[in-house]
């Protein structure tokens, strides 16, 4: 597996690196949460903006991110998950990418999550201004619904490298136990094939499973929940934790 680093963090490296979605919808409680997470084990921070109240004033989004940024040195993710990819709210392309410009050159942001359908002239537009600003290129792909083809999901994965992804993910829904085994197999091919690490997850009850064996499959990151999960399957981090450690190898 390939690996990329994000301050010390070397993502695709030994244990999957664990995410904490923080889901709250105004600045306070997005802070109180933040310093909340402080005395928990984990990783990487991700505000999901999209949950984010004053989302629509890109003032108040630079605000907060200065304010992250002065209370945790954790690497940050930014996402803003549209509603068609099971999100919050649906932005217009224009109001998509002056989110990704400001949250970039606000040089508070570590990563950005990038939505791949969000077609390749926009994609491209995204991806060049977050590494102008240094920031790394989550790529991603959601499907809450099912499962698609195996062929599919490969597809979207090689897709993500070649438009420059630094990270390159896909969450999709499984209905029955081959849909997880069809996921764990292409990240298990993928994290060999690419020259990005890839995280992938089976969302929901039976899906879980691919929440902790990514180390074994090849996938470099895990989402967990303090709280409140983000996504149907995500366990408590703790829980999380100890499985991981379970598993870990030399
Ligand atoms: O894309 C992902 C993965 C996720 O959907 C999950 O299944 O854990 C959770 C989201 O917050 C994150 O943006």
């Amino acid at each position: 597996m390939s690996v990329c680093q994000v301050r010390q963090l070397k993502i695709g490296e030994g244990k999957p690196k664990v995410c904490i979605p923080v889901v709250e919808t105004t600045t306070s409680s997005i802070l109180k949460q933040i310093q909340f997470l402080q005395s928990y084990l984990f990783d990487i921070i991700e505000l999901r903006i999209d949950f984010y109240q004053d989302i629509h004033d890109l003032q108040k989004v630079q605000d907060l991110l200065m304010q992250i940024r002065n209370q945790t040195e954790k690497p940050l993710l930014l996402t803003y998950r549209s509603a068609r990819e099971g999100g919050q709210i649906q932005l217009s392309d224009e109001a998509y990418l002056a989110l990704v410009k400001t949250a970039c050159q606000s040089q508070c942001i570590d990563m950005i999550d990038v939505e791949l359908m969000s077609g390749n002239v926009l994609v491209c537009q995204m991806v060049d201004i977050a590494h102008q600003n240094h920031v790394k290129v989550l790529m991603s792909y959601h499907d809450f619904e099912q499962t698609p083809k195996i062929q599919e999901m490969k597809q979207y994965l090689e897709n993500m490298e070649i438009l420059g992804a630094d990270l390159c993910k896909i969450a999709v829904m499984p209905h029955r136990y081959q849909d997880v085994v069809d996921l764990l197999n292409i990240t298990m091919e993928m994290s060999h094939r690419l020259s990005r690490p890839i995280v992938t997850m089976s969302m929901g009850s039976i899906g879980k499973i691919s929440r902790i064996v990514g180390e074994l499959t090849g996938s470099a990151m895990t989402f967990a929940s303090v709280n409140q999960a983000s996504a149907p399957g995500q366990m408590e981090v703790e829980d999380l934790q100890k499985l991981l450690e379970v598993i870990h190898h030399d």
